[in-house]
């Protein structure tokens, strides 16, 4: 197959940032995708309906002309988010889910949820009101090891929370894991997850083996191969509970290439390129249109988009780096390599 033509995917997991920032990341995430799914990890966070309305204006102000393009927009959960937000937000049409970080889990998540169990109020609202919950599902005690958050998220957080509120709607975000996989399979249709293109790819040893490579550090951490494999078979599967989210997270060249490095893969780009190479990995490229243009949509309850977008079997020269900021450089993932696919 050389051409692979399917309806317009859309991001349901995205870091624009924001201010001189969305020059560069909104252009770029527009032109493969319709709707965006903007974190609200901004610094300060987007706490209320009326920062998600205003940063969606500055959003919107570097679309591009004449091409569909619609950020959908979250609200970050903070232990002090009041209950009646919900409603608030459930009431525009822009508004799309709230995010839960536990504090403390990952970028910009210092404002996070400090205990689940203290804003259950909160969550009897959206499950109520059938609004999504977006999760990092990670647990931060500093003496859970990196490589186990994930897991000790589901059995500690995740699933008590799902007997006190089973109907609740809620997107288990970028998962690394078999156990979160098939947590997710054993959920009924309101529990969903999103995959990265970095997690179907590549593994820790990807990241660690032969000198330490910080592009490939996000969070959750890329983990063992075993994890990788049941990913890409969920993924590619054809079950409506797996769908794209990329997490493309800029951090300057600066802050990635550093004694401490910033967590987050530039990916918007390249993304559709790197799942259409995943998909034809595991021999499913017939299966990467529900995945990357049908399921998100139809869980969120959205129109499926009406236009196309054609994917070739063409290299595809990825750069070194991108403009961004002052004087500063985005290094994506895969920088300077030759990827399989390009988009036409
Ligand atoms: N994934 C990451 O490693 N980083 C994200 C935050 C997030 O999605 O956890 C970021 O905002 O940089
Ligand atoms: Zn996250
Ligand atoms: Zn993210």
């Amino acid at each position: 197959m050389n051409t692979l033509t399917i309806t317009r995917p859309d991001d349901w997991h995205i870091h624009l940032r924001d201010g001189a920032a969305l020059a560069h990341t909104v252009p770029a995430a527009a032109q493969h995708f319709n709707r965006l799914i903007c974190m609200p990890n901004l610094v300060p966070p987007v706490r209320t309906v009326e920062e998600a309305a205003a940063y969606r204006e500055r959003i919107l102000a570097h679309a591009p002309q004449g091409i569909a393009f619609d950020p959908r927009m979250v609200l970050y959960f903070t232990d002090q988010t009041p209950a009646s937000e919900i409603a608030k937000a459930k009431a525009t049409d822009f508004m799309q889910a709230i995010k839960l970080y536990p504090a403390g889990a990952t970028t910009n998540s210092q404002n996070g949820v400090s205990d689940i169990r203290k804003v259950y109020s909160v969550i009897e609202q959206l499950e109520e009101h059938q609004f999504p919950l977006l999760l990092h599902g990670e647990v931060t005690h500093s003496h859970v090891d990196i490589f186990d958050r994930e897991k000790r998220f589901l059995d500690e957080v995740l699933a008590p929370m799902l007997r006190q509120f089973p109907k609740l709607k809620l997107v288990l975000e970028h998962i690394t894991t078999s156990e979160a996989a098939h947590f997710v399979l054993e959920q009924g249709r309101n529990v969903a997850a999103t995959i990265t293109p970095q997690h179907l790819l590549f593994n820790r040893n990807h990241m660690l083996v032969g000198g330490v490579r910080p592009h490939f550090y996000c969070l959750p951490i890329l983990k063992r191969q075993k994890h990788q494999t049941v990913l890409m078979e969920v993924a590619t599967s054809g079950n409506p509970k797996f769908f794209l989210g990329t997490d493309s997270a800029p951090h300057a060249q600066d802050k990635k290439e550093n004694a401490c490095g910033c967590a987050g893969c530039y990916t918007a780009p390249i993304a559709l390129q790197l799942y259409a190479e995943a998909f034809e990995q595991a021999g499913r490229l017939d299966k990467l249109e529900g995945f990357a243009s049908h399921f998100g949509a139809d869980f969120y309850g959205l129109p499926r988009n009406t236009d196309t977008i054609t994917l070739i079997k063409q290299d595809y020269q990825v750069p070194a780096s991108y403009p961004y900021l002052d004087n500063q450089a985005l290094v994506p993932l895969r920088a300077g390599e030759t990827l399989p696919w390009s988009v036409q």
